[in-house]
């Protein structure tokens, strides 16, 4: 079976270094016409996926938004999931889960098992309770060809005070947590399939992210303040493993299909400037 670092090197090959979020805020709904409930939720979601599905290499279904619906948005979440697979996008869903190792074992299981109604390519991981806890979720991705991106430098300023407070060992939080990362992707090739959330907002924050060999999710881009230009100043010679996100950059172009389309290209042309071929 391919490994997802395989399968994400392939898509970025093909369809460019760009990941697009579904996050349909209470304002893109009512910005699209559309009503603040599970129809609205629903039509927004398919909107996007017409738009986008079949060019975007990574969707990014953000779960608060399906949650806050209750089960029918969840509903709506596993349709949405299974249309960006037939539509040929990887799949990372932002659900940023993370708990003891005994409850970590049903979140892969959730997420990463291909028997779920939410089994998706790769999910976002929170590594609070240690990268350690996280290991179930590293096991079974490893065994079905999945992801998991782990947060270590944030794109909101509440981050930093944690992130960054410094360990016994002089490490930062995050260091530790890169460093953790990077064991996991020791001999892959050409891409890890554990990755590090590292915001496009952080500016240079002096972390080594250079023996990761994952993939190094940004968000923070657009909405947030920060521009293509700096992922430079952020990721300087790790920018080659650089998979830049944005949500509501894109979204708001919408609910016009062909807008939809203008603005994701218009922001992998931005990306593709600062960001080494691929
Ligand atoms: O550090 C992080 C981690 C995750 N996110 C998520 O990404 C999107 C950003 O949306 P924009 O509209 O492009 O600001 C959203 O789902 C966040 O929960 C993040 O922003 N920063």
């Amino acid at each position: 079976m391919e490994s997802f670092g395989t399968r994400l090197h392939r898509a970025i090959t093909e369809r460019g270094p760009l990941c697009v979020g579904i996050d349909p805020h209470p304002g893109l709904l009512a910005q699209w016409g559309l009503p603040d409930d599970v129809e609205g939720l629903d039509r927004f979601s398919r909107t996007v996926v017409e738009a986008l599905g079949d060019r975007v290499a990574v969707v990014k279904p953000q779960s608060a938004f399906f949650e806050r619906f209750g089960s029918r948005g969840v509903a709506i979440l596993e349709s949405t999931i299974r249309q960006l697979r037939d539509a040929g996008s990887l799949v990372l869903l932002d659900v940023k889960r993370g708990d003891i190792g005994s409850t970590v074992s049903a979140y892969a299981a959730a997420y990463l098992d291909p028997s779920s109604p939410v089994y998706v390519d790769a999910v976002t991981a929170s590594p609070f309770l240690g990268v350690g806890s996280l290991a179930p979720m590293f096991e079974l991705a490893a065994e079905h060809g999945g992801g998991v991106f782990v947060l270590a430098l944030t794109s909101n300023p509440e981050g930093a005070a944690v992130q960054r407070a410094v360990t016994a060992d002089g490490r930062t939080v995050a260091q530790t947590v890169i460093d953790e990362i990077s064991q996991l992707n020791r001999g892959a090739s050409p891409l890890g399939s554990f990755g590090l959330v590292v915001g496009a907002t952080i500016g240079d924050t002096g972390h080594d992210l250079s023996g990761v060999g994952g993939p190094l999710l940004a968000p923070g881009l657009g909405a947030q303040g920060a521009g293509a230009a700096d992922l430079r100043t952020v990721f300087g010679s790790s920018l080659a493993s650089v998979l830049p996100s944005y949500s509501r950059e894109v979204l708001s172009a919408g609910p016009d299909v062909a807008a939809l389309r203008a603005a994701a290209e218009r922001v992998l042309v931005d990306c593709r400037a600062v960001l080494p071929a691929r």
